[in-house]
């Protein structure tokens, strides 16, 4: 559905210190010269996320995690669970990005199971998905999507993002053609039905935005390196 509301996310990653909070001033000040036509969300480290939350609040922006455990609470040294997300001002989290499906292992069943931790303390999950080159020159590339979202999404819920990203176009400079997009966005369209959101993300620029918004069935970017400076995010936004 091309009516629903642009979400621009950034994604920081394992970016940002302290004085990482300077960009959300500047972005604020940037989206205050005019009403931006988009949602705006920033996943920042998690060491960021009770500190930004305040500001990004004033400035209408949403914060959210970058991933989080599957149980609530425990002995589980070094994670962080969906409720402490919660607790620290966050609305959203992105679940099953691909670089910690490489790097942490996580698989479908896992994302699965953040996504049902998240959503019982009333956080929004954005699940990511995505097929590799490979995959995509053999011609799979829809079936793999489909794969991962019979995989990843809990039963009987209705209140989460997708995020397509292929591995491919992450941090690389390439994208997929508008029709490559266009043809995986409806994929998903048909199986998750009307009013979930799905992003696009890989490679998202200031100079590309525009173009890959206006893609039927693409409701917003999963922005990487162009949500680190505020300059270049609100160039993305700006194309919403
Ligand atoms: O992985 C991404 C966002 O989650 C995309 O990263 P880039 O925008 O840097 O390609």
């Amino acid at each position: 559905m091309d009516d629903i509301r642009k979400l621009i996310v950034g994604n920081w990653k394992m970016h940002g210190l302290k004085s990482a909070l300077d960009e959300v001033d500047r972005l604020a000040e940037l989206c205050s010269r005019g009403e931006p036509k988009a949602d705006i969300l920033i996943c920042p480290p998690a060491t960021l996320l009770s500190e930004m939350a305040g500001p990004c609040r004033d400035a209408g922006f949403f914060v959210g995690g970058q991933t989080c455990h599957h149980r609530l609470k425990g002995a589980y040294t070094g994670e962080i669970s969906a409720e402490m997300l919660k607790d620290a001002g966050a609305t959203h989290v992105i679940l099953g990005h691909s670089e910690r499906r490489l790097y942490n292992g996580e698989t479908n069943e896992q994302v699965k199971a953040k996504a049902e931790a998240a959503l019982s303390v009333g956080l929004i999950p954005i699940i990511c998905i995505g097929e590799t080159r490979t995959e995509r020159d053999s011609g799979q590339a829809v079936a793999v999507v489909s794969q991962f979202l019979a995989g990843s999404i809990p039963d009987e819920i209705d209140d989460f993002i997708i995020s397509y990203e292929p591995l491919w176009a992450i941090g690389t400079g390439l994208v997929p053609t508008p029709g490559e997009i266009a043809e995986i966005h409806m994929a998903i369209r048909q199986r998750v039905g009307g009013d979930i959101p799905i992003l696009y993300g890989g490679s998202v620029k200031p100079d590309n935005a525009g173009r890959i918004l206006s893609i039927a069935n693409v409701n917003g970017a999963l922005v990487g390196g162009a949500s680190l400076k505020a300059d270049d995010f609100y160039g993305i936004i700006k194309s919403a």
